[in-house]
């Protein structure tokens, strides 16, 4: 365990990604520092799936380009992890093997490891069909840092699970960052969370960076406070009223 920064540095310099004559994203430009933990905002279907699809080499982008600690990249997948809204696993697995996929045999010890990180170590053996829907997600998690992923591309991997499970899995999401400090992308619809967990909340609009905001709050966040309530409140109107645009006092450079 090490609080050392094993992210990656991240630059997103005029990217496009249009579908026939739909150009969802419109050269966005963004500028991500090791380590830090930045969530992505924005109405359905502004494009923050697509953004982390081409982070992730998972799509071509339709031009720009993307730099990796100061090199250029056409796709990321090497250093990156992906974690989606259903946990993806392989029924006929076991737990530990879902989580060791990909990986050399030795690896079974890395998948207790990494299933131990995420609270299951006594569920290795297990097949997927007998954990509840928050289990399955942690599966996914451990699969995603046995590999010591320095980039962490979460898709909404909390949008199914109930609220309690929910939070229980962003505090959990929190300690694994804060001890691995890898560079995270989380796409989330729910703000409250984006402001609890986030270092930086970036709002997709038109196709670009319509807000770029440090959530100076201190950690862990006090999420009834009156401080913490009111960042949610104008990120929700911004977020839901782009047309509004109000001044953010802390808004990033
Ligand atoms: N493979 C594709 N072919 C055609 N259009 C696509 C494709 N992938 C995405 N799109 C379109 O691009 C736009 C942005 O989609 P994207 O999934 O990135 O949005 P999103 O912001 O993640 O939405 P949501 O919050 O609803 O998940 C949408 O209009 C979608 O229909």
């Amino acid at each position: 365990m090490t609080n050392s920064v094993r992210g990656v540095n991240l630059v997103v310099e005029n990217l496009w990604k249009s579908f026939g004559k739909t150009h969802v994203l419109q050269g966005l430009n963004v500028e991500i520092k090791a380590g830090e933990f930045i969530s992505i905002v924005g109405r359905s279907g502004c494009g923050k799936s697509t953004l982390l699809r081409a982070i992730a080499g998972l799509s071509e982008p339709s031009a720009g380009s993307l730099w990796v600690d100061d090199k250029p990249v056409k796709g990321i997948n090497s250093i990156a992890r992906v974690m989606f809204q259903e946990p993806r696993l392989l029924p006929w697995k076991r737990v530990y093997q879902n989580v060791a996929l990909g990986l050399e045999k030795e690896s079974r010890v890395r998948a207790r490891w990494a299933l131990s990180q995420v609270g299951l170590g006594d569920r290795a053996s297990e097949f997927p069909s007998i954990l509840s829907g928050g289990q399955k997600q942690r599966v996914a998690l451990a699969r995603a840092l046995v590999s010591e992923p320095r980039l962490m591309l979460l898709d909404e991997p909390l949008g199914a699970l109930d609220a309690l499970t929910r939070i229980e899995m962003q505090s959990l999401l929190e300690t694994l960052w804060q001890e691995q400090k890898f560079t995270t992308l989380l796409i989330t619809h729910d703000v409250e969370e984006a402001v609890a967990l986030s270092d930086r909340l970036i709002l997709i609009e038109h196709g670009q960076i319509g807000l770029d905001l440090h959530i100076d709050l201190p950690r862990p966040r006090a999420r009834g406070s009156a401080e913490f309530a009111a960042l949610v409140d104008q990120i929700r109107t911004r977020v839901m009223s782009p047309e509004l645009a109000p001044q953010f006092v802390n808004q990033a450079a």
